[in-house]
């Protein structure tokens, strides 16, 4: 059995422990066991229909297990309800919908700093005196390559922008946990690899832990430290990304689920 777990000693951001999720006969999730280690970017893969967002809709709280335990920082969060699981430092991405479209894109993040300092609806008198937040927006804006843009309505900015942005503002919160769904979905290959280099410079930073889910192979193989491939519900294998990419049943596994050319990009 492959061992899917890793130990470190200021112990793992979030533990999964045989997690299951049944609908009705369906076994979408099936006894997962993982460890994701502070500052460690962790891919989720796996052929349509493997589990994936089952998996991440439980550890965010969107899902409940049906058998199984998650824990974040050493305290179990198995069932709680998204906002509370946000609430304890586990952030998501939201595609887009957390971003208030007439509001500059600098504003976008500076209201989601206040937020984080608990300034509430004065956030704008606030934010328009308080230096320290204005820096701290100016530095997620420039990680994110944004400060171009600072001043523009983020509604106008092109989709990779916005999505970027959405990073920014999650990040903003200053989650211990950042969840990332399919980051690069709908965007063109361009615009895919610059944000594959910001998140790999993010993840570089050793200044998050990541958890992404992710259909395009070189964005995982890209930024990934280690892949949890499923399958059918499973944990097939989980290791670095040279392991993953040498491994007899995750060939197998994408040579039965898809075509034989996009296999071969897969496993390339
Ligand atoms: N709400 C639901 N009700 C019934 N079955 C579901 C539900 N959600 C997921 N499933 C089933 O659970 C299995 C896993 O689905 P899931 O969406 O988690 O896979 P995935 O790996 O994210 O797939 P994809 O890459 O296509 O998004 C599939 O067989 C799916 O049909």
């Amino acid at each position: 059995m492959t061992d899917t777990t890793t130990t470190n000693e200021s112990g793992p951001v979030l533990q999964i422990r045989d997690l299951s999720r049944r609908f009705g006969g369906v076994a979408a999730v099936s006894g997962i066991d993982l460890d994701v280690a502070p500052r460690e970017t962790v891919a989720i893969i796996g052929p349509n229909g493997a589990g994936k967002t089952t998996l991440y809709n439980m550890v965010s709280g969107r899902l409940k297990p049906t058998t199984g335990t998650l824990t974040f920082e050493g305290r179990d969060i198995t069932g709680l309800a998204p906002h509370r699981i946000s609430r304890l430092g586990v952030s998501r991405s939201f595609q887009i919908n957390n971003i208030f479209t007439e509001m500059t894109v600098r504003e976008n993040v500076e209201v989601a700093l206040t937020a984080l300092h608990g300034w509430g609806k004065r956030w704008f008198n606030v934010a328009t005196r308080a230096k320290p937040l204005q820096d701290e927006a100016d530095t997620l804006l420039e990680r994110l390559s944004l400060s171009e843009l600072a001043h523009k309505r983020a509604g106008t900015i092109s989709y990779g922008d916005k999505r970027l942005l959405e990073i920014a503002v999650v990040l903003a919160t200053r989650p211990r946990l950042v969840l990332l769904d399919e980051p690069t979905a709908g965007m063109t290959p361009q615009e895919t690899k610059r944000v594959t280099a910001l998140i790999k410079s993010l993840a570089e930073s050793g200044d998050y832990t990541f958890l992404i889910t992710e259909h395009d192979m070189d964005v995982v193989f890209g930024v990934a430290d280690r892949i949890l491939v499923m399958h059918r519900g499973e944990a097939l294998v989980v290791g670095t990304p040279a392991e993953v990419r040498d491994h007899p049943e995750v060939r197998r596994a994408y040579l039965g689920e898809e075509d034989e050319e996009d296999a071969e990009e897969t496993a390339s």
